[in-house]
């Protein structure tokens, strides 16, 4: 990852006076953001701003790297050798692609939910009982009553009270994405990332999980990805459009899916994905 210093963090403070003036409040900045995965070059110029609370949609074809631009986010990018960055992400005043920060801290602050749900082995409790140790949680009532807690804001608690020491293996697919929800709630992420999180879901369990997301973003600052154009049409409170690694349109959803102002925009709104 690219070096950097404290000029981000005067650079980003200046922005966050700027947009305070016009009555925005965002949280994380996409300043001139490139990468490479060796000589391939993903994500191209990328300026984007991420709302205090909300969703944020990041729109767009299979393949144009909407996945990629989530993953800097939380350097989850870092796994990768082949990765290079030019740019900056500015999040509470620290350039996030620097050599200096704290990428476990980091990824608490960033919760990711990924496509396919991914619980824990153990049971539903121990799943999020894993998530309150990390945060330090150590007396069995408190992190029994933060259990409930959890499973009550993702809708999950009335399914699942009376089983709670049975497998999270064996929930259902919706169910398992519900209780990764709650887990990574535990953990008391500033941002939740989310790529294409009802993508191996069912109808019914989809829309539960995105009536959570509308729930949660009076709270939380989410970050979703879709390609899903209904879906974003349905949840976005502000969208990006990206085409082969760039942001070509951007803006909040009933200007942006009213009056789109590129030919690749409006083939993708007319066909209609
Ligand atoms: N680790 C990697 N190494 C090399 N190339 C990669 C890697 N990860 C992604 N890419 C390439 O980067 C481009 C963008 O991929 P990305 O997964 O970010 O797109 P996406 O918009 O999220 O697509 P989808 O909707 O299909 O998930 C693709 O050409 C992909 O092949």
């Amino acid at each position: 990852m690219r070096n950097s210093n404290h000029v981000s963090s005067i650079i980003d403070q200046e922005i966050i006076r700027k947009d305070q003036a016009k009555g925005l409040h965002n949280l994380i900045y996409v300043k001139d953001l490139s990468l490479w995965h060796g000589k391939q070059q993903t994500l191209k110029n990328v300026e984007l701003n991420i709302r205090d609370k909300g969703i944020t949609v990041l729109l767009g074809p299979s393949g144009c790297g909407k996945t990629t631009l989530l993953k800097t986010f939380n350097r989850l990018s870092d796994l990768y050798p082949d990765i290079r960055t030019e740019g900056s992400i500015f999040f509470e005043g620290k350039d996030i692609l620097s050599k200096e920060i704290d990428v476990y801290d980091l990824r608490q602050k960033m919760g990711l939910l990924s496509q396919r749900p991914q619980p824990l082995p153990g049971t539903i409790a121990e799943n999020i009982r894993y998530a309150l140790k990390l945060k330090g949680i150590k007396a069995k009532s408190e992190q029994d009553d933060r259990i409930a807690h959890y499973l009550q804001k993702v809708a999950l608690w009335e399914e699942v009270k009376d089983r709670l020491k049975s497998p999270a293996g064996r929930l259902s697919i919706g169910q398992q994405q519900r209780l990764c929800l709650a887990r990574g709630l535990a953990i008391e992420p500033r941002v939740i990332l989310a790529d294409e999180p009802t993508s191996a879901l069912d109808p019914i369990s989809s829309r539960k999980i995105e009536e959570q997301f509308k729930e949660l973003s009076q709270e939380f600052s989410i970050v979703l990805v879709t390609h899903i154009l209904r879906q974003a049409k349905r949840l976005a409170d502000y969208v990006a459009f990206m085409y082969f690694g760039e942001v070509i349109e951007k803006g909040r959803p009933d200007v942006l899916f009213e009056d789109p102002k590129t030919e690749t925009f409006k083939e993708y709104l007319f066909v209609g994905h």
